[in-house]
C-alpha cells in the first residue's frame, strides 16, 4: 500500500506548534510577530496564495499586513514601501509575492528586502547562507518538502535523491536541503539527456517543473518517495483543477509515498512561512 503524505495534516501540526511559540513569543516580548505580504497586480491565483496566507496568520497569531499596489507600480513605488517595511520595527518579516509584472526587476526587489526580514529565503545572503548549510530563514517550500519527508525517512543519509528542476524559488534550495541532510542529489532539467532513466534510480524524486502531470511512472523506481511541487490549474472535462507535475494515477500504484495535489505542498508552503516569521522575529527581537 502506497502512504498518501498529507500535507494538510502535517501542515497543521506545524502551524500548531508555531501557534504555541508565538503565544510565548508574544508573552516574553510584549508584541505579536508581523508579517507584511506586498501584492503587486491583481492575478487572480496570487489573490488565493495571500488570502491564505493571511487567514493562516491569524490563526497562528502573527499579525499580517497586506500591501497592494496597482500592475503599473513604478520600481521606485515598490522600493519606497520595501523601505518602509524594512525600518518598520513592527514588521519581522517581508513576503513580495512572485511572479511581479514584467517591467519590474525582481532582482532589484529580493535585494531590497532586508535580509534579516526575507521570510523567502530569497535574497543572496541568505542564499549564500544555505549553500554553506547555516541558514537561518529557508524558502518555504523546500523546507515544507523536508518536513514531509521526515515523516516517511527519519533518516535521509545516503539516499539518491532527484531534483526535477533548477529553479531558484524550489529547484536548487530543495537539492541544498537534500544535501544536507546527507542525500546524494542529482538535479536535472529541460537541457538534462535521459531524465527518464536518471530519475528511475532515484529513491526520492522532487518534481519542481511546473509542467502538469509530466512525471510519469516509467520515470519511477518501485518504492520510491515522490514529492509533487507543482500546482497547475488546468482544464479536464470543462472543469477546473488543480494537478501537479506528477501524473498522480499513474505514478501512485508504483510508489511508496507519494504527496497529492492539492493538499501536499501547497498548505506546507504556507506553514512554513509562518515558522519563518517567528524565527524572523526571534532573530531581530534577540539580536536586532
Ligand atoms: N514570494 C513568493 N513566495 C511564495 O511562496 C509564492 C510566491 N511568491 N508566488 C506564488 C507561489 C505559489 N505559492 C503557493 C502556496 C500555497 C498554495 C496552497 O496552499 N495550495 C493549496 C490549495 C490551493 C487551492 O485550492 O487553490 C494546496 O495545494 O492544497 C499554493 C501556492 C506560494 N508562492
Amino acid at each position: 500500500m502506497t502512504v498518501l503524505i498529507n500535507g494538510k495534516l502535517i501542515s497543521q501540526q506545524v502551524i500548531d506548534e508555531t501557534a504555541k511559540e508565538v503565544s510565548t513569543f508574544v508573552e516574553d516580548f510584549g508584541l505579536a510577530p508581523g508579517l507584511a505580504v506586498v501584492l503587486v497586480g491583481e492575478d487572480p491565483a496570487s489573490q488565493v496564495y495571500v488570502r491564505n496566507k493571511v487567514k493562516r496568520a491569524e490563526e497562528v497569531g502573527i499579525r499580517s499586513l497586506e500591501y497592494k499596489l496597482p500592475a503599473t507600480s513604478s520600481q521606485e513605488a515598490l522600493d519606497d514601501l520595501i523601505q518602509t517595511l524594512n525600518a518598520d520595527s513592527t514588521v519581522h518579516g517581508i513576503l513580495v509575492q512572485l511572479p511581479l509584472p514584467d517591467h519590474l526587476n525582481e532582482e532589484a526587489v529580493l535585494l531590497a528586502i532586508d535580509p534579516a526580514k526575507d521570510v523567502d529565503g530569497f535574497h543572496p545572503l541568505n542564499v549564500g547562507a544555505l549553500a554553506c548549510g547555516d541558514a537561518s530563514l529557508v524558502p518555504c517550500t523546500p523546507m515544507g518538502c523536508m518536513i514531509m519527508l521526515a515523516h516517511v525517512h527519519p533518516d535521509l543519509s545516503g539516499k539518491q535523491a532527484v531534483v526535477i528542476g533548477r529553479s531558484n524559488i524550489v529547484g536548487k534550495p530543495m537539492a541544498a536541503l537534500l544535501l544536507q541532510a546527507n542525500c546524494t542529489v542529482t538535479v536535472v532539467h529541460s537541457r538534462t539527456k535521459n531524465i527518464e532513466s536518471i530519475c528511475s534510480q532515484a529513491d526520492i524524486v522532487v518534481a519542481a517543473i511546473g509542467r502538469p502531470e509530466m512525471v510519469k511512472a516509467s520515470w519511477i523506481k518501485p518504492g520510491a518517495t515522490v514529492i509533487d511541487v507543482g500546482i497547475n490549474a488546468i482544464e479536464r472535462d470543462g472543469k477546473r483543477k488543480l494537478v501537479g507535475d506528477v501524473d498522480f494515477a499513474d505514478v501512485e500504484p508504483v510508489a511508496s509515498a507519494i504527496t497529492p495535489v492539492p493538499g501536499g505542498v501547497g498548505p506546507m508552503t504556507i506553514a512554513c512561512l509562518m515558522k519563518n516569521t517567528l524565527q524572523a522575529a526571534k532573530n531581530q527581537v534577540l539580536k536586532p
